[in-house]
């Protein structure tokens, strides 16, 4: 069964038409990578997905399951939750009380994660009482990857998490996450500027242009495809 399904799906804001007939599929414990330049409709996917913005069109099926008309929380609930960009951490709470918000945000009592958690990022455990707003542009994303952790999701949306971060930590975010994709089984939707870091750890790509897909399939095919020099610019 697939993952996570999604079909013909057309959203925006308001009158404004982003996304156009976007169809593509991901298998369970997969990780596929989301390209494009700027403006062209990554971020609106990722808030298609989640629920924060409403599909005007077409299907989001999780394990079968149509969630489209689904509330973001209601997706939540099902094991969708979603790393923003610019990580949405709550600066003046500390470390562990952003991690405790995860888990309330999960809505359910979810098994307890602060372990593993840790163990994906231990400068995290080093940093327990920090308030979350002092912490560096990379530990601050170890935590909004964390905080999702808490949740125990089933599926993970991330949105450019190598976003104004130096290039080392990067790499080992990209690493970490590789990580818990095979430790936890657990599906990865990643969207990124940052292409050798998809083409790194994705299983399959997606390129995004004006809301529309212009290329899809596994990492190898679209990497060594013309539409990455037509549509990415490398
Ligand atoms: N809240 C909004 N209201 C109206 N239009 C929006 C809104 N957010 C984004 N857009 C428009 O939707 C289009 C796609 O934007 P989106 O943020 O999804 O692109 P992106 O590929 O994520 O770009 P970037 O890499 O710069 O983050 C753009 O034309 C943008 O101006």
């Amino acid at each position: 069964m697939m993952s996570l399904e999604v079909e013909a799906l057309d959203s925006g804001y308001g009158a404004i038409k982003v996304l156009r007939g976007v169809s593509f599929s991901i298998a369970e414990g997969e990780v596929l990578g989301v390209l494009g330049r700027n403006g062209m409709g990554k971020t609106t996917l990722i808030r298609a997905l989640s629920g924060l913005i409403k599909a005007t069109s077409g299907a989001i099926r999780l394990d079968g399951e149509d969630i489209s008309g689904l509330q973001a929380y209601e997706r939540a609930r099902r094991g969708i939750t979603t790393v923003v960009q610019g990580r949405g951490i709550f600066p003046q709470l500390t470390v562990r009380e952003n991690l405790e918000m995860g888990r309330i945000a999960a809505g359910k009592r979810p098994r307890d994660r602060s372990e593993e958690v840790l163990s994906y990022f231990p400068r995290l455990g080093e940093r327990m009482s920090q308030q979350a707003g002092t912490m560096s542009g990379g530990e601050q994303q170890m935590l909004a990857i964390g905080r999702g952790l808490m949740t125990d999701p089933k599926v993970m949306l991330l949105d450019e998490p190598s976003d104004g971060i130096m290039p080392t930590l990067v790499h080992q975010i990209g690493v970490t996450l590789k990580e818990i994709n095979k430790n936890e089984g657990m599906t990865i939707v990643i969207v990124e500027q940052n292409v050798p870091m998809i083409f790194n750890m994705a299983d399959h790509c997606i390129i995004l242009e004006k809301g529309a897909l212009v290329a899809k399939g596994t990492t190898q095919e679209v990497s060594q495809s013309d539409v990455v020099q037509q549509y990415l610019a490398i």
